[in-house]
């Protein structure tokens, strides 16, 4: 049986800089439900919960630990242009589920889960993303998902860099330590990435690979033509993907001087030939 992680980075269509993006993961057996990304940073979230004052409780924990979609909101922290700029943070972390707005200190939002400016990616991956890796070894289909505002930390967290590794290489490599750890369950691991550019799907492993069509058949959504490669190590995976990231498209704008343009799927398939769940 095959399950598939897949991480997704995109934009929403919002005026203005704003120095926070929210991950949405989710792990079910059954196909998902689109997510509408196009709201406001403080509405877009299917779960978060408009609170009126702030005697207000957040959803209790009992309620929230059922969902299969949980979102989680990151600030990143005022970079130095925005510094000498004198731009001021108008929305901040208020514990881990409330975000407020300075302005209007009786609007609040919850969310499942909220990280202020200090926040490690690793601690993001460790809260927010371990538990869809995890499941999808086991044979349950999870997706992580990243959007915000152009310069809001999207690439930051799901990419990151040799210092601060974001949720993918975190992800591939917690993926092959459960394989080395279960020795007596054979797997195979496969990846694939793709970009979506002014709504044209690209192989980001493949150059040849451009303007492929989306089908559907009876065992759900696909991209016809992707390359799937085979991985045999966390570094094979990474260097994959750094291959893929040459291809893609990317620009400056007025608020990030290395802007990615175009929104990407990377996906981890796990074949496992011998598990109970398969
Ligand atoms: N948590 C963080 N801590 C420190 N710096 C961060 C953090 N998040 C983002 N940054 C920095 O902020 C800048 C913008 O981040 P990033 O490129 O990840 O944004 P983005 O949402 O991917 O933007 P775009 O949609 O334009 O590609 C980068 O210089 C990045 O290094």
């Amino acid at each position: 049986m095959t399950t598939r992680i897949g991480s997704k980075n995109k934009k929403v269509n919002s005026k203005g800089a704003n120095s926070s993006s929210s991950t949405t993961s989710s792990s079910k057996q059954y196909p998902e439900v689109s997510i509408d990304g196009l709201s406001s940073p403080a509405s877009s979230s299917m779960r978060s919960k408009l609170l009126h004052s702030h005697s207000d409780n957040i959803p209790a924990e009992a309620e929230r630990s059922k969902e299969n979609v949980t979102v989680t909101v990151r600030f990143r922290p005022l970079s130095q242009r925005e510094i000498r700029q004198g731009e001021e943070i108008a929305w901040y972390a208020d514990g881990d589920t409330i975000v407020r707005n300075e302005n209007t200190p009786s609007i609040a939002y919850a969310y499942d889960r909220v990280f202020g400016p200090t926040t490690t990616t690793r601690h993001v991956y460790d809260v927010a993303a371990q538990h869809a890796i995890s499941g999808a070894m086991e044979g349950i289909n999870g997706t992580i998902f990243a959007y915000g505002v152009t310069s809001s930390g999207k690439t930051h967290t799901m990419h990151g860099d040799q210092r601060s590794p974001g949720i993918i290489p975190l992800a591939v490599k917690d993926a092959f330590s459960i394989i080395q750890e279960t020795p007596n369950r054979e797997f195979l691991l496969r990846v694939s990435y793709l970009e979506i550019y002014n709504e044209v799907v690209n192989d980001l492993l493949n150059p040849a690979g451009q303007n492929l069509r989306i089908r559907e058949d009876a065992q759900g959504t696909f991209v016809e033509g992707i390359k799937e490669e085979v991985v045999l190590s966390p570094a094979h995976a990474l260097s994959l993907i750094a291959a893929g990231e040459e291809h893609r498209h990317v620009g400056s704008t007025n608020f990030n001087l290395l802007s990615s343009r175009s929104h990407t799927i990377f996906t981890l398939i796990r074949f496992c030939r011998n598990c109970k769940t398969c």
